[in-house]
């Protein structure tokens, strides 16, 4: 019988779908070391978040076969080792919309009419009706950062509740923040016309930080700001000067930059913050719905059936799977880069499939690339299942085609991103088995891997340009890995791909581009 271990508390309802198939331990306060000793006896883990999924745990569980995250967040599991084993990874990107979203709107509310502090000045024995005189949300302006699953919810409560609704959202269609009654707006006009601001975006290199000293010292200074997504979003020094300032009128956190919470200024400050402690997902229902999501993935993982919001692994039979598989770690990494070349709202996506993969049975590669190219907005919350119902929400047209006389490689991809900001193409194919290769960036000819860090250039093919390039990257100490250009005619346009072993810092991009010749540079990270 299968073993499965689950190491953070989980409701009753999520075991008992685990009891129909394998036996399950519950061992809720393991210590990582104590995990790594028996992990190897498990074939299935069942997660919250507050177990760390090491590259170390994943290698001692050498029976693993799947990994689920009751709830969203798979920032706790190293995907990518857990990728490399071949053990799924399911998540419940659902499961607690509402219960976020609800909790969103409470402390928007709660801090409005200082219930925190009202209710323990009472508790004290205290009749104070002077010291809490609040505000009111109707006919305010609620701006909303991120219009996914939990801020399309809040704006509907919140539109019921006589607000106006602003939103920021790059990767979200005019017309689906008008179905939601929002204004689509850029964020500068966001912070600077709301009252109430409330952020539902993951956490990502883009959007640490987002919320800094500069974006606050643009908000009103009756502007109160609401963070129930992932801690690290607002500066938290910057947030604790602000309001300690009177630049801003309150803030209510549920998430932190480190948690659990520790030694932080914002917890001396007054009535105008509310903290709570990642509460964002805690209620009985959200419990009952992600417990009973992710046992019944594991459940049918166990039986051989395929998992429905699995992250990395797409739910196929094993033998499709296998053949694929190479083929659809190429679609995402294509989708991806294309996504990241194209910036911003991608308006029409195209998907050709070349060669040997010109067939109906490639038909989960177009899946994979879309899943790719809508990671840079939704990150681990899309997957092979929501993939296409997301593109459709955001207004994305998806057009597949097949082209079965291209033979430079036995198969390969070819994606076209067509945006707010322009068109870009990338074709990619497999050296040996499995080696992923760029083949083709904007219709010029290259042939490099995929690197963590890139950077593409589109410039004049003229002398000194790759020197004041290079030069360049090292007074920003970074080092490139590699290099090549592509062109079609000599001293024409062409397109130079560079390997980076370091991240780009900001303004670099700025710096290349005042070179003569260089018409546009693209970072990319994968
Ligand atoms: N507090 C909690 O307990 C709790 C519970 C559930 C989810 N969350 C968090 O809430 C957040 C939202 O979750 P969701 O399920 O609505 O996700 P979602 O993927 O449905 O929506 C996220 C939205 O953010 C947008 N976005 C991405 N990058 C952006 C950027 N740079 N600027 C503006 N918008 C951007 C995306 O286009 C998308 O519409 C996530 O960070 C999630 O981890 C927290
Ligand atoms: O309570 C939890 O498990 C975290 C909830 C939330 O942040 C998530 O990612 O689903």
């Amino acid at each position: 019988m299968s073993k499965i271990l689950v190491s953070d508390p989980i409701d009753q309802a999520g075991i008992d779908i685990l009891s129909q198939v394998a036996a399950v331990d519950v061992k809720t306060t393991l210590k990582p070391e104590e995990l790594i000793e028996i992990i190897g006896e498990y074939d299935a883990l069942m997660i919250r978040s507050g177990t760390r999924v090491t590259q170390e745990i994943i290698e001692a569980g050498t029976q693993l076969k799947i990994i689920g995250r009751a709830g969203v967040g798979v920032d706790n599991v190293d995907v990518p080792a857990a990728t490399r084993k071949g053990i799924v990874v399911v998540n419940s990107p659902e499961g607690n919309t509402i219960a976020a979203a609800e909790h969103a709107i409470a402390m928007m509310l709660s801090m409005s009419r200082h219930i925190p502090d009202a209710n323990a000045s009472v508790k004290r024995g205290e009749w104070d009706r002077k010291t809490f005189v609040g505000a009111e949300v109707y006919k305010k302006t609620l701006g909303v950062v991120g219009l996914g699953k939990i801020g399309s919810h809040v704006a509907n409560v919140a539109k019921a509740m006589g607000m106006k609704l602003l939103a920021f959202d790059p990767f979200i269609s005019r017309e689906r923040a008008e179905q939601l009654g929002c204004q689509l707006v850029d964020l500068d006009l966001l912070v600077q016309q709301s009252d109430y601001i409330t952020l539902h975006i993951p956490k990502t290199p883009e959007t640490t930080h987002l919320i800094n000293a500069e974006m606050l010292a643009k908000m009103k200074p009756t502007t109160r700001i609401i963070n129930c997504a992932r801690g690290g979003i607002i500066d938290e020094q910057a947030l604790a000067v602000a309001i300690q300032q009177g630049q801003i009128a309150g803030a209510a956190l549920d998430v932190y930059e480190s948690e659990p919470l520790k030694d932080s200024p914002l917890k001396s400050l007054g009535k105008e913050i509310i903290l709570t402690p990642h509460l964002g997902a805690s209620t009985t229902e959200a419990q009952v719905n992600v417990a009973i999501d992710v046992a019944e993935q594991i459940r049918d993982v166990l039986l051989g059936l395929p998992a429905r919001s699995a992250v990395n692994i797409p739910g196929l039979s094993p033998d499709v799977l296998q053949e694929l598989k190479p083929y659809m770690q190429l679609a995402e990494t294509l989708g991806n880069l294309v996504g990241q070349l194209a910036g911003g709202r991608v308006e029409l996506f195209n998907v050709r499939l070349q060669g040997e993969l010109a067939t109906n049975k490639s038909q989960p590669l177009v899946i994979a690339a879309l899943k790719g190219l809508l990671y840079q907005a939704l990150r681990e919350r899309v997957n092979y299942v929501n993939a296409n119902i997301e593109a459709k929400e955001r207004g994305i047209r998806v057009i597949e085609t097949r082209d079965a006389s291209v033979r430079d490689y036995a198969g390969s991809l070819h994606l076209e991103a067509t945006g707010t900001l322009g068109t870009h193409s990338v074709t990619g194919a497999l050296l040996g088995e499995k080696e992923i290769h760029l083949t083709d960036i904007d219709g010029f000819p290259i042939n490099v891997p995929p690197n963590k860090h890139m950077l593409f250039t589109l410039h004049r093919d003229m002398p000194g340009i790759i020197g004041k390039l290079g030069s360049i990257l090292g007074s920003f100490n970074v080092n490139i890995a590699s290099m090549q250009v592509g062109r079609k005619i000599v001293r024409g346009d062409a397109v130079m791909a560079l390997s980076l072993d370091d991240p780009l810092p900001d303004g670099i991009l700025s710096e290349i581009t005042k070179v003569p010749g260089i018409r546009d540079a693209y970072t990319v990270t994968l």
